[in-house]
């Protein structure tokens, strides 16, 4: 406790000195709950006394409060205070990895007094520590200071934590629960082309998408697949005539050619549904699309008729990948996604027996046997209209390389949202409202940044 006590307080120190110019005559304050998280934080305030900042500390639970990190902070100085007064910097040491629950009213009624920057001590207090829902009163943080390695919180409840910084403690940590893809690992896996490469060899990306009502839906989509490789896009349906408007480099037919006509051109990995409607030419088309032995990507209208008619799936055996908003997931499950958005998308890849990527800030990819996945977003520009559409596209492309549908939807979701950030500007508290037009744009730009960082 004492080595990430230590971590934590270098933490605040250096916080401190950024925020305020100094380190000594500064003001922390610390809540404390009965648990080790609390002890972190009173160890943490002893080794800040010796640096000279004056240190207060709210004992939520008096009686069960750290014993040896109380004795540490009184040995060194800091005082127990019934509020907490005008810190420069507050300490959350509530409740940690274990708690359950929004805050109780009396802590609920000291954050709700704090005008500093909180920094959390491994979680915000009131945050579920498994789904990262937040159900009534809990600390929202600047920074949140965790030891030894990021937990699926950090990503699920990325709004509540703030910037995250870990604090090595030397444990060998077990493998974490939800994983997460890195820059370079995306960039490792994305599809390039090489010397001996043609427009057949990288993939052919077929897309079914678009209707009369929907012609924009379409035009993203193939836009998504067309800036993610290099390879050939074919696409299909009642919109084919604006995609090739805006895209002449795309091969369009207003008619899905039956399989087994001999007409049927190669397609190597398929998008179905966004803005095809759900007539029953669209059922049709999705249909015909599900009994082809390729890898697929069922969007937007797709899943509404998947989730009319499960049976569209009977006998498939190809890789599929279902990419819902939550109202999406709630129509394929017939309930509500609830808080544990890892479950929800969990329950329904088990049901349809495909890679589920449920979509939001923070993006869930749950495939049958597998650890979940999580992208985060890292702003919330991307919540505008059409920008689904464009990941399909990406995603499909990706699957049409001939990369396993997991991390086909990983990598997919990773590129869009650092478009979204490319073109919105700025960092997370930032930056200006894109249309999808514009995240589509930055598709390109998004993976030329990912791959400079090999
Ligand atoms: N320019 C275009 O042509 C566009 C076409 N689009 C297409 O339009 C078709 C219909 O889209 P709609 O927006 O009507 O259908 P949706 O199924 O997306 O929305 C219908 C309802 O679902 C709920 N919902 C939507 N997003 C949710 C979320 N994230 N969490 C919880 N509930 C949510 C809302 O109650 C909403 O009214 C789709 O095929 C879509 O691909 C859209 O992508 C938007 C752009
Ligand atoms: N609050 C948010 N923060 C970050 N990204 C978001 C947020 N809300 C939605 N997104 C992203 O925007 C896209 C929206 O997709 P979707 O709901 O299918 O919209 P549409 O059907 O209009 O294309 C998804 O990639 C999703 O992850």
């Amino acid at each position: 406790m004492r080595r990430a006590a230590w971590g934590l307080a270098a933490v605040v120190a250096r916080e401190l000195r950024a925020r305020t110019g100094a380190i000594t005559g500064r003001r922390v304050g610390l809540l404390v709950g009965s648990g080790d998280n609390g002890g972190d934080a009173l160890w943490a305030g002893a080794f800040l006394r010796r640096r000279g900042v004056a240190v207060d500390a709210v004992l939520l639970s008096p009686d069960r409060a750290h014993p040896a990190g109380l004795a540490a902070l009184r040995a060194a100085g800091g005082r127990i205070v019934p509020r907490l007064g005008e810190p420069d910097l507050v300490l959350d040491g509530i409740v940690g990895i274990s708690g359950h629950g929004p805050l109780r009213p009396a802590a609920a009624e000291h954050v709700a007094g704090i005008g500093a920057p909180i920094i959390a001590v491994d979680l915000p207090s009131g945050v579920d520590p498994g789904s990262g829902a937040v159900q009534g009163p809990a600390v929202r943080a600047a920074l949140t200071v965790t030891f030894g390695a990021r937990k699926p919180v950090h990503a699920l409840a990325g709004e509540s934590c703030g910037d995250i910084e870990v604090v090595d403690i030397g444990l060998e940590l077990l493998s974490p629960s939800l994983a997460e893809l890195t820059d370079a690992e995306v960039a490792a896996r994305w599809p390039v082309p090489g010397p001996r490469d043609h427009k057949y060899t990288l993939g052919v990306t077929g897309v079914v998408a678009g209707s009369a009502r929907y012609r924009g839906a379409a035009v993203l989509a193939a836009g998504g697949a067309i800036s993610s490789k290099s390879g050939m896009v074919r696409c299909f349906g009642g919109a084919a005539g604006a995609v090739v408007e805006r895209y002449p480099e795309a091969l369009v037919a207003d008619d899905l050619p039956d399989p087994g006509s001999g007409s049927s051109p190669r397609v190597d990995g398929w998008v179905a549904g966004p803005g095809m409607g759900t007539s029953e030419q669209a059922r049709s088309w999705l249909e015909a699309v599900l009994q082809r032995d390729a890898p697929t990507v069922v969007d937007a209208d797709g899943l509404t008729l998947l989730a009319a008619d499960p049976s569209l799936l009977r006998g498939r055996q190809a890789p599929l990948v279902l990419t819902p908003h939550d109202g999406e997931l709630a129509r394929l499950t017939g309930e509500p996604v609830g808080d544990d958005r890892i479950a929800a998308a969990a329950g329904a890849s088990r049901r349809y027996g495909a890679t589920v990527l449920l979509k939001g800030h923070a993006t869930i990819i749950a495939s049958p046997g597998s650890a979940p996945m999580v992208v985060r977003a890292r702003s919330s520009w991307a919540a505008t209209p059409g920008t689904g559409d464009i990941l399909a596209g990406m995603t499909g492309a990706l699957l049409s390389a001939g990369l396993p549908a997991r991390e086909a939807a990983a990598m997919a979701a990773h590129a869009h949202a650092r478009a979204a950030r490319i073109a919105a500007g700025g960092g997370p508290a930032d930056g200006g409202p894109i249309s999808a037009s514009q995240l589509l744009a930055a598709v390109p730009a998004a993976i030329r940044a990912l791959r400079s960082t090999q």
